[in-house]
């Protein structure tokens, strides 16, 4: 078997559609998640390498490595996609919301692409680690501040990881702005979110998968930020 491509947080949305997209292309697939659905069956029935793994304690985390290198001695690529859109108004305990956001957006990726830096050095051909982060890495976000700042975090780590794992492991990051919509958001929110963009449109998880084919079959690049984001920037 080919090696594997693993994509962490993959049972909905940005992350299905890239295991989904990769599956098609005829890739051995690893998908972590959290919460058992149907769309983590679906994936398995195509031949995906499925496996349940929670990034937001330390021992968690560990076991995951344990397990994600056990599947196979080398991989293709790391996606790190798992995310928790955590606000501060959702969170009595702040010290707690700022230790989880670090411990699933820069931690548990760090101690990944170390964990795995063999496989991917060894990795016939080309490897690839994508960071999924977030346009409010730059700006910062009133409402999401400790999620930014460990978006901020893995975005930083794209660089460390870039100088470090050069010339095998081509390392960058995939910033989206708003791709998708979440069930429950209002009218009035989506009107609003739609106006952030020059383009205002939601393209959806394609623009994702469109950014990640981009980066996997790049030769020349690395330490990047590809920035989904219609124009945000210069409204
Ligand atoms: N959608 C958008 O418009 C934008 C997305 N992004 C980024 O793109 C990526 C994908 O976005 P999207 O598909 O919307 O993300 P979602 O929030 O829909 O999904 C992320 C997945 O991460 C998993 N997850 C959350 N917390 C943990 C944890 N502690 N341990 C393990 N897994 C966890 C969830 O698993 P489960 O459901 O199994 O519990 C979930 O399926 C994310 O990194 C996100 O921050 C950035 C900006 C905009
Ligand atoms: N893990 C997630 N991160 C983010 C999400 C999400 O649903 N899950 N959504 C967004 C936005 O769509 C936002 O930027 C616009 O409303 C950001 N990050």
């Amino acid at each position: 078997m080919n090696s594997p491509v693993l994509i962490t947080g993959a049972s909905q949305r940005l992350g299905l559609a890239m295991a989904d997209c990769l599956l098609e292309q005829g890739h051995h697939v690893v998908v972590t998640y959290r919460t058992p659905r149907s769309s983590i069956t679906m994936l398995e029935d195509k031949g995906a390498t499925v496996l349940q793994a929670d990034f937001s304690t330390e021992a968690a985390i560990d076991r995951a490595i344990d397990k994600i290198k056990a599947i196979s001695k080398t991989y293709r690529g790391v996606i790190h996609n798992a995310s928790d859109w955590a606000q501060e108004k959702d969170s009595c305990d702040k010290h707690s919301l700022i230790e989880r956001m670090m411990m699933v957006h820069a931690i548990a990726p760090y101690r990944i692409n170390l964990a795995l830096e063999a496989a991917l050095c060894s990795c016939e051909g080309q490897a690839d680690i994508i960071h999924m982060t977030d346009y409010v890495q730059e700006t910062g976000s009133e409402k999401h501040m400790a999620y930014a700042a460990s978006k901020a975090a893995l975005h930083n780590l794209t660089l460390s990881f870039a100088k470090k794992l050069a010339p095998q492991v081509k390392v960058n990051s995939i910033a989206p702005a708003l791709l998708m919509f979440n069930e429950g958001d209002d009218d009035a929110y989506k009107e609003k979110a739609l106006k952030k963009s020059l383009l205002e449109i939601v393209p959806g998880a394609k623009e994702a998968v469109k950014a990640m084919n981009y980066l996997f079959d790049s030769d020349y690049i690395t330490g990047q930020t590809l920035h989904l984001n219609g124009g945000r920037h210069l409204k």
